[in-house]
C-alpha cells in the first residue's frame, strides 16, 4: 500500500509543479491559440511519440478527429504510427529513425502543426521528423521531459515536464494534452 501511495503522490508531485510554473501554463495557452490559428487557415495536426508516447498521440489525434467534450464537425488530425504497413516497410527498407519524417515530407504542408511526445526528447525519428517539419514551415510542439534533450532547440513551442521519471513526465502529458483538446476545442467552435 505504502509504495501505491508514494506513486500516486510522486504523480501529484509533478503535477503539483506544473500547475505552479507560470511559464508552462502560459506555453500551453500560446500552443492552443496557435493550432486553432492553424485549423482556421486549414492545417492538419500530426502527433507522434513511441512506445507509450504512441498511445498518447493516438489518444490526442482522436480526441481531435473525433470528439472531445462536445458534438462538432471533425477536426483533422492523425498519429503517426498507425499505418503499420507503412511503419514496417519504411524502417526495414530504409530506417526506423526516418519513420516519421518521411511522411512529414510526404503530407505535411506549410503551416500545419506537428506535435511530438519524447520524455527524453531525444528519440531520434522524432527529431528528424521536427527536422523535415521545420524545413516546411510546420510549425512544432514538443512534449518532452524535464532538460527538453535535443527537442528543446528545435521545438518552436516547449512543454517540458517537471521530471525525469518516465511515467510520471506520461502522466502529465495526456494531462495537458486533455487540456490542450479542451481549449482548442473551446475556441475553435466557439
Ligand atoms: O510507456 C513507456 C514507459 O512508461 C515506454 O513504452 C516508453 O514510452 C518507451 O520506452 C519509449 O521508447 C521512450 O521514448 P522517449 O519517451 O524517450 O521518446
Ligand atoms: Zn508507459
Amino acid at each position: 500500500m505504502e509504495k501505491i501511495k508514494n506513486i500516486i503522490q510522486a504523480s501529484i508531485n509533478v503535477k503539483q509543479q506544473v500547475l505552479e510554473s507560470e511559464a508552462l501554463l502560459q506555453t500551453i495557452v500560446k500552443v492552443s491559440e496557435t493550432i486553432v490559428n492553424s485549423l482556421k487557415n486549414g492545417g492538419r495536426i500530426y502527433f507522434c511519440g513511441n512506445g507509450g508516447s504512441a498511445a498518447d498521440a493516438q489518444h490526442l489525434a482522436a480526441e481531435f478527429s473525433g470528439r472531445f467534450y462536445t458534438d462538432r464537425r471533425a477536426l483533422p488530425a492523425e498519429a503517426l504510427h498507425c499505418n503499420t504497413s507503412y511503419l514496417t516497410a519504411v524502417a526495414n527498407d530504409y530506417s526506423f529513425e526516418v519513420v516519421y519524417a518521411r511522411l512529414m515530407e510526404g503530407i505535411g504542408n506549410k503551416g500545419d502543426i506537428l506535435v511530438g511526445l519524447s520524455t527524453s526528447g531525444n528519440s531520434a525519428n522524432i527529431v528528424r521528423a521536427f527536422e523535415v517539419a521545420r524545413e516546411k514551415g510546420i510549425v512544432t510542439i514538443g512534449f518532452t521531459g524535464m532538460t527538453g534533450g535535443v527537442m528543446k532547440e528545435i521545438s518552436d513551442y516547449l512543454i517540458n515536464i517537471p521530471s525525469t521519471d518516465t511515467p510520471r513526465i506520461q502522466e502529465s502529458h495526456i494531462l495537458l494534452g486533455h487540456i490542450v483538446c479542451q481549449l482548442v476545442e473551446e475556441n475553435y467552435f466557439s
